[in-house]
């Protein structure tokens, strides 16, 4: 197995319920906007005088109409005053409303920023165990959806609870106020019609989200099937396919016929249950009116109030699923943020311990964590001069990267132990004790950038000279000097615009930059052509010069100049010796690795 690569796992679905317990966890995430706090309380300002204010709306409509009735009222008299008035609620209203959504967008968008940074910060310090669990999506997700969510929470949905909440709390109140026994008719009726249309409303979202799941799996059988159209043919299976995906379809008509029936009914629902319940209010409004228990203005403002209580209901509706989305995100990027990093425990960075490079490995056991059941590294010794030269060979899958991974501390042993210099690699800083490794891993990963800034990323802050030396080094000054931007040329996502040799160049020049004492090469096991061969095996010797090197080997070549070869099968290691020394026991594992693996080139070799 390769030294880099991911794993899988699958992300949860969850529905929460809102209890005290979550919605502490949301509060955990306001810490965050803790240094934003004046912000925060001038847009909770705000937006509790543009939630009240717009309740006098209601209120001034009903008196216009009972002053243009010819009934005067003890605050106004004159159409010309409430315009006036009205226009003065709206102006207040918009500014207030302005000042709200700015002050809440500062705090949000800096307070996301703030979690979003000590996300990345956490996934870049928490341990490789943490990602072996993980998929990349779900993490990205951590850091993109989940904050989006949270956001739109602290923002828009926290406003929407309070305007909805003073709209229903002093809506019912100014009803009171106006016509108590209106009021009470209007609680009895309307509100119900509301919620019967929220629910119902909840219930026809999931018909059709199951229609849309039946389309989509009809979708796949079209899919499958052009992608492996040649193999239908040949099975000639025509005819069973198109009985599947007759099938598929007929069951989504099903479904979108069923989610019709009810969507019509939810209409006529929506017309005639409520508008049917403003209808009754009216009525009875409209009696008490010409009984004279209440003025047609008291009746308007009425209405309106009445109509402003249906929206509030619905949006408390919405703000309720929001908070259940936001919880659950608040609980997801917690978890991880809560995670004890890899540094936790390791002494702080010394910058100028530079190690020897001897290395031993005590008796070293090792399970991945996720598998914990299967012994990876059983009862490893190694011991490793420093500047010595050491291949690790064995077949796919015995534990070589593994030894690497160890050796790097990505995870910690079962048992055993290992020590440079003598010393365990625990009581090293774990920083300080990687800076001294170098990696030329068997897929080189290049970030995006120029290649400049691909060969400084051994040593961020290198000189010019000291990256054209590494490159010279490498000899990877002969082709990027060849391109017409030479050290400034892209490279392309993940390195595609550079040949396989052209990107191991980089990834020595890398390495050379580094200076490590110690140094991992995952020799690529597809060949380059003999000319990019022999300069980037030519840069290697040049690297490898007085370091301790450790090589995962897949090249005869490269064997044979090893000080010692390990030989690993399934965990252990099984023989050890020069390649002469090996292969003197015909029968053993390396001499049939070397018979199996490398047959055609020795006899190339020997031919030369
Ligand atoms: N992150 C991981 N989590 C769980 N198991 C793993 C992990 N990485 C490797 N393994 C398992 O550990 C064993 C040894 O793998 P390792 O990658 O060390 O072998 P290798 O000798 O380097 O193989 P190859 O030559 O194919 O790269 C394998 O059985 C592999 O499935």
């Amino acid at each position: 197995m390769a030294l880099f690569r991911r794993n899988t796992s699958s992300e949860k679905n969850e529905k929460i319920k809102l209890n005290k317990k979550n919605l502490k966890g949301l509060l955990g995430i306001y810490h965050y906007m803790l240094p934003y706090r004046n912000s925060f309380i001038a847009g909770f300002i705000c937006l509790l005088f543009s939630s009240t204010i717009l309740m006098a709306f209601p209120y001034l409509t009903g008196k216009l109409v009972d002053v243009s009735t010819g009934k005067s009222t003890w605050l106004f008299t004159e159409i010309n005053q409430i315009a006036l008035a009205l226009l003065g609620v709206l102006v207040v209203q918009s500014i207030f409303s302005f000042f709200r959504i700015f002050f809440f967008a500062r705090v949000s968008e800096h307070a996301m920023a703030a979690i979003r940074k000590a996300l990345y910060t956490k996934f870049m310090f928490l341990p490789l165990a943490f990602f072996d669990q993980r998929r990349t999506g779900e993490l990205t997700s951590r850091i993109t959806a989940d904050i989006s969510t949270l956001q739109n929470a602290f923002s828009v949905t926290l406003a929407e609870l309070v305007r909805q909440s003073s709209v229903l709390l002093i809506g019912i109140g100014m009803l009171l106020v106006t016509n108590a026994r209106l009021t009470l008719f209007m609680v009895a009726t309307f509100p119900v019609l509301v919620l019967a249309g929220l629910l119902f409303g909840k219930f026809i979202q999931r018909l059709s989200k199951a229609t849309q799941d039946a389309l989509a799996k009809s979708n796949i059988v079209v899919e499958e099937t052009l992608q492996a159209v040649s193999m239908v043919k040949a099975f000639t299976n025509e005819k069973h396919e198109i009985n599947r995906y007759s099938q598929a379809l007929g069951q989504s008509i099903r479904l979108a016929l069923k989610a019709a029936r009810y969507r019509g009914a939810f209409v006529s629902f929506l017309i005639l249950g409520l508008l049917g319940g403003i209808v009754l209010v009216l009525w009875f409004g409209g009696k008490m009116v010409h009984e004279g228990s209440i003025s047609i203005g008291d009746l308007t403002s009425f209405i309106i109030y009445t109509m402003f209580i249906g929206g509030s209901i619905g949006g408390l509706g919405d703000v309720y699923g929001n908070l259940q989305k936001a919880v659950g995100a608040s609980e997801r990027v917690l978890e991880i943020l809560n995670l004890e990093d890899e540094f936790s425990h390791s002494k702080p960075f010394e910058n100028k311990l530079r190690l020897d490079g001897q290395i031993e490995f005590s008796s070293v056991s090792f399970s991945y964590p996720t598998r914990k059941e299967i012994h990876v590294l059983k009862d490893i010794h190694l011991s490793i001069r420093p500047g010595e030269k050491i291949a690790l060979v064995g077949h796919s899958g015995a534990g070589k990267s593994t030894v690497i991974q160890v050796l790097l501390q990505f995870y910690s042993l079962d048992q055993g132990q290992i020590l440079i210099d003598g010393k365990a690699v625990q009581d090293y800083p774990l920083e300080t004790y990687r800076a001294n490794i170098g990696i030329v891993p068997q897929e080189v990963i290049l970030f995006g950038g120029s290649i400049r800034e691909n060969i400084a990323y051994g040593k961020p802050h290198a000189t010019e000279e000291e990256i054209y030396e590494a490159a010279r080094k490498a000899n990877a000054l002969d082709f990027i000097d060849s391109f017409p931007d030479k050290m400034e040329t892209l490279v392309g996502e993940r390195g595609v615009k550079l040949s396989g040799g052209q990107r191991q160049r980089i990834a020595i020049a890398r390495a050379i930059l580094k200076d490590p004492a110690i140094l991992i090469l995952d020799e690529a096991t597809s060949s380059l052509d003999a000319q990019s061969e022999a300069l980037v095996q030519e840069a290697l010797d040049e690297l490898m010069q007085g370091r301790t090197s450790i090589i995962i080997a897949h090249r005869l070549a490269t064997i044979r100049k090893a000080d010692r070869i390990y030989v690993l099968e399934e965990g252990s290691i099984v023989e050890e010796g020069s390649h002469e020394e090996l292969l003197q026991d015909k029968s053993g594992i390396y001499s049939h690795l070397i018979q199996l693996q490398f047959d055609l080139k020795e006899e190339a070799l020997s031919e030369q």
